[in-house]
């Protein structure tokens, strides 16, 4: 086979295994700067998600979420600073002690204080972090890029001295002077921290913006990115997408994006946006299934529902309506799904009773109905129903009731009937399904 031929095959297969791939628009496998198909997660629902308006988390609480976030695969979960509070820090040694596969870090004020109490909770890591823009630095802790160094650098050292791991996040940093975070980061790079930090503390951030600024970050550290965005005008997770592709190592996640204001990347959405991107990579790393597990439980514990709209797990993620869109479905459902539900333990619907359903989403119900119709039949019933639509809102009910009057109907012979013993057994029904859908 000549070179040509083996690389046409090879565009073949992957097109056949996964489409997205041969998508011009997609990854670039050429990027070897790209971390999109080799990112890890630092789980921040019991730090950052502490600080979401609703939250309040139990001892007990707090060990079972980190048990769920470790099962389904966080590579760090990130706990609140053991100086916020006494009992902050013993939830935080008592999550230490749990064994968990996942590295157990907390986030502290580059602050020797709060160092030396970090590093007695038998945490794997410690996660620093300073203002270094003008709001922060002029209003928040005073302090010139000069003390900012300066203690940055004794913090490390003292942190790196106990042999855990260290991250350094400068705060705000879309809004800090970009040769004020060149220069600290090249120091602390210097000195062998394990991690960068950069915060989009107030989530003005654009994707553009983001990947100039990590890939510009790349070229004067060695050591790996880490990012935290928030969602303040929505651009979490595409953020964090462009930011694993311009080098990025690691995304700071909270289960149902929880955190101050209105909260970080979720981690559900953010898994719905790299299995996109590298199905194999995410199947394997993260127990998908356990997705709406972990959500209820943070959600029970905050007191919040879950959005409608929320990618996978939102109530209609997987639900199709208009007509066009049930008819392709039901012939392949990658015709208008990117992800598939069962990838996470879910199921898909058709949405079938409302004016805008069409005669292939009739059928299919009429065949659970274990009902027998032509497909004239269907689209004539059909149209019955879109009728009825065009009136009031239905119900899987009032469908229902059309495609049996019709069927009775067409089967009610109009001479002197002949009674069969089939004629005399009513429909059993007893198994409908409750929702106003149709589960494939
Ligand atoms: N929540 C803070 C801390 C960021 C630390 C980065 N992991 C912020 O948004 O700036
Ligand atoms: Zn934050």
């Amino acid at each position: 086979m000549t070179a040509e031929n083996k690389a046409f095959q090879k565009v073949t297969e992957s097109t056949a295994t996964n489409p997205i791939q041969g998508n011009p628009y997609g990854p670039n496998p050429s990027d070897f700067l790209s971390n999109v198909a080799n990112f890890q997660l630092i789980d921040s629902t019991l730090r950052e998600g502490e600080q979401f308006a609703n939250s309040y988390f139990s001892t007990e609480k707090k060990i079972e979420i980190a048990k769920a976030l470790d099962d389904f695969g966080v590579d760090y979960i990130e706990l609140t600073s053991p100086v916020a509070s006494e009992q902050s820090r013993k939830d935080c040694e008592a999550i230490c002690k749990l064994g968990l596969k996942a590295k157990i870090l907390t986030h502290i004020r580059c602050h020797m204080d709060d160092a030396k109490v970090a590093v007695e909770t038998g945490v794997d890591g410690v996660d620093v972090v300073i203002g270094t823009s003008k709001f922060l630095r002029q209003y928040s802790h005073g302090k010139d890029m000069n003390y900012i160094a300066k203690s940055a650098i004794e913090v490390i050292e003292f942190v790196k001295s106990k042999g855990i791991e260290i991250r350094f996040s400068s705060e705000d940093s879309f809004r800090s002077d970009l040769v004020d975070l060149l220069n600290i980061y090249k120091t602390v790079s210097k000195i062998g921290v394990n991690r960068i930090g950069i915060a989009d503390t107030v989530g003005c951030a654009n994707p553009r913006q983001v990947y100039e600024l990590v890939r510009t970050l790349k070229s004067v550290v060695n050591c790996d990115i880490e990012c935290h965005f928030h969602n303040d005008t929505g651009c979490a997770i595409a953020n964090a997408y462009t930011a694993l592709e311009a080098g990025a190592k690691l995304i700071d996640v909270c289960v149902l994006g929880i955190g101050e204001r209105n909260g970080i990347v979720p981690i559900g959405g953010l898994m719905a946006r790299m299995i996109v991107a590298d199905p194999d990579y995410v199947k394997s790393k993260y127990k998908l299934p356990k997705l709406r597990d972990l959500e209820n439980l943070v959600a029970d514990a905050v007191e919040v529902n879950i959005p409608f709209n929320n990618p996978i797990t939102g109530f209609c993620a997987f639900t199709h309506k208009a007509g066009i869109h049930a008819k392709a479905i039901l012939a392949n459902p990658s015709t208008y799904e990117i992800l598939d539900p069962h990838d996470f333990g879910m199921k898909r619907y058709i949405h079938f009773a409302n004016r805008l359903t069409g005669w292939n989403a009739i059928k299919s119900r009429v065949d659970q109905l274990n009902l027998s119709l032509t497909d004239a039949e269907v689209k004539i019933v059909t149209t019955k129903i879109k009728k009825m639509g065009d009136i009031r809102p239905l119900n899987i009910d009032d469908v229902d009731s059309i495609i049996k009057e019709y069927h009775g109907e067409i089967n009610t012979p109009t001479l002197v009937p002949k009674m069969t013993k089939s004629d005399e057994e009513p429909l059993d029904l007893s198994d409908e399904p409750a929702a106003k859908k149709v589960k494939l």
